[in-house]
């Protein structure tokens, strides 16, 4: 088979810590981890064995990429998390986390979750709407899961909530190739007014060879 080389080195997966109820999730959990291993991209992740996180996460490691857990040392116990395959790596909280697990990807991908995959999707496209990283962020939008979200994101930019430009960080599609696909082709924009912030990387324990702004 021939290889693909991927621009990333490792993405980072949110995604349920439930299974959810329809098998299409659970499916497309094990076709992301597998796109994943074909194109030779290894995974950062919340760590742990449970819902579509251990899916994902016994994908990769079971094609032989690296595997990175980032969890809180309070979520460590296994009776909460499960058993974690791959490399674990224990930060304070869940903050640190986040920082983390940011500061080790390449680009980002949702599958679907709830409340806590939610918080990490918005906040990676906050800081990219806020030029603290310019690194593709994916939705896979399994059985439409999204499209509330979607529309309601599209009713904001609307409503002058939210700019084109901003609406255009966030890259959806239904299946796994299609959006690995579309995120090895992602171009960021830059906005003007963004591109002239410095951030202060170290405040948001944030620093990363491509990721972090520099003027
Ligand atoms: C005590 C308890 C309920 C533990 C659940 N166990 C968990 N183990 C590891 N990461 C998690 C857990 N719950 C939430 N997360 C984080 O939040 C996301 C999933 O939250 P959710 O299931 O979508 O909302 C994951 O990407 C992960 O980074």
């Amino acid at each position: 088979m021939e290889e693909i080389q991927s621009r990333f080195k490792r993405i980072c997966v949110f995604c349920g810590s439930s299974s959810g109820k329809k098998t299409s999730y659970q499916e497309a959990a094990v076709e992301l981890g597998k796109e994943l291993v074909e194109r030779r991209i290894d995974l950062v992740y919340g760590g742990g064995s449970v819902g579509l996180m251990g899916l994902v996460s016994q994908a990769v490691h079971d094609g032989g990429r690296h595997v990175l857990g980032v969890i809180p040392k309070t979520l460590m116990p296994r009776e909460i998390t499960g058993e974690t395959v791959g490399e674990v790596r224990a930060v304070s909280d869940m903050h640190q986390r986040k920082a983390e697990m940011a500061r080790q990807a390449d680009a980002f991908i949702a599958l679907p979750g709830g409340y806590g995959t939610l918080e990490e999707l918005l906040e990676v496209i906050t800081w990219a709407q806020l030029g603290i990283h310019h690194k593709p962020v994916g939705l896979l939008n399994v059985d439409g899961y999204y499209n509330s979200l979607l529309s309601f994101i599209d009713k904001a930019v609307d409503e002058g909530f939210i700019s084109p430009s901003a609406r255009r960080i966030i890259i959806s599609a239904p299946s796994a190739k299609q959006l690995v696909r579309e995120l090895e082709e992602y171009v960021p924009e830059y906005d003007e007014i963004t591109s002239k912030l410095i951030w202060e990387a170290e405040r948001l324990s944030y620093v990363s060879e491509s990721g972090v702004v520099t003027l």
